[in-house]
């Protein structure tokens, strides 16, 4: 048997608009019943790789393939691809179901077969009941699970989903997150999940593909992304401050999991701050300072204005330093 094409398949893609390369170059493929979530700063690209994927910019080169099928000269009705996106709002017309139908409607099942499938996607959703409301009548977090159910019930090879949970509050992300996880390895479909959010990017998504400056920087899987990240700059993205000066060019990094407080030498503490789940202290080690978060057990271990700090070293890894900034 050979292996179904990937759901979503770029190659060579580059944008620019006037003078600004949005998008240079990127190469990425999504396999079919895989999460990747595209990760970077505000600007670097990600919602134009999108956009390019949903037919919604046209690529200045490169090409698009869905599901084998090459779509990079297709307008967006003709990909097959479903769209969750901020501003691919609802119609205001039509009701929950009439939204949810659309796209099988669109696609030429009778009204009947479209129904059937739009309740199908509101149950995977969770939204029973709720058919005959118009999208006035839903709270922010109805109308984002009435616009995932919307994408699902086109049964389509592939998902693109721009923030799906950015309207909602931190209780119902969470809640939403698990059941998505799940409701994506049902469905089968690729998804490709933009975010600024790296809890819903850990908790969705089985690979990463971090972006800075319209190029992709590092493509794995998720773990391994933030357990080993590529340089400087993607560990800085990621969240890591124990970054370093390692001789020109380089850098020293010491992942938070490589510290072991109560251990070793006493160095002095510089900075201390209230944080989630304990105290957030920084240690003045010889190396510099490290910033580490101390369980209230583990706060235990301070002595006065001292730690003991010990460092796993087979932890530290020497990263290259390219932190400063890159053309726009
Ligand atoms: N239609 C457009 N016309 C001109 N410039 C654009 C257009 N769309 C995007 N850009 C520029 O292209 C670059 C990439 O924008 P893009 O929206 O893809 O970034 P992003 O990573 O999605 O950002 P954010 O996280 O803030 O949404 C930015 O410099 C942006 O200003």
């Amino acid at each position: 048997m050979t292996d179904p094409p990937p759901a979503l398949s770029l190659r060579d893609i580059q944008k620019s608009f006037g003078a600004v390369q949005a998008v240079r170059g990127v190469s990425l493929d999504v396999a079919a019943g895989e999460t990747v979530a595209l990760l970077g700063p505000s600007g670097c690209g990600k919602s134009t790789v999108l956009r390019v994927v949903a037919g919604l910019e046209r690529p200045d080169s490169g090409t698009v393939t869905v599901a084998g099928r090459d779509v990079t000269a297709l307008p967006p009705e003709a990909r097959h691809v479903g769209l969750v996106f901020q501003d691919y709002a609802l119609f205001p017309h039509l009701s929950v179901l009439g939204n949810v139908a659309y796209g099988p409607r669109v696609r030429g099942a009778g009204r009947g077969v479209a129904e059937a499938r739009a309740r199908e996607a509101l149950a995977l959703v969770d939204l029973p009941g709720l058919e005959a409301r118009r999208p006035a009548q839903l709270s922010g977090g109805q109308a984002q699970r009435v616009a995932l159910a919307r994408a699902l019930a086109t049964g389509s090879p592939l998902l693109l989903l721009d923030e799906p949970m950015s309207n909602l509050d931190e209780r119902l992300r969470a809640e939403l997150r698990e059941g998505l996880r799940a409701l994506f390895a049902r469905v089968g479909a690729g998804v490709l999940l933009v975010t600024h959010d790296q809890r819903e990017a850990r908790s969705l998504a089985g690979r990463l593909a971090v972006m800075r400056a319209g190029e992709l920087v590092q493509v794995g899987m998720t773990e391994e992304v933030f357990a080993r990240p590529a340089s400087a700059w993607v560990a800085a993205f990621l969240g890591e401050v124990n970054l370093l000066p390692d001789g020109p060019g380089w850098v020293r990094f010491v992942p938070e999991g490589a510290l072991r407080p109560g251990v070793g030498e006493a160095w002095p503490v510089s900075a201390w701050q209230a944080a989630e789940g304990g105290v957030r202290v920084t240690v003045e080690h010889a190396w510099g300072p490290l910033t580490l978060t101390l369980s209230a057990r583990e706060a235990g271990a301070l002595e006065g204005s001292t730690l003991r700090l010990g460092v796993d070293e087979a932890g530290v890894r020497r990263l290259p330093e390219d932190r400063r900034p890159v053309r726009g």
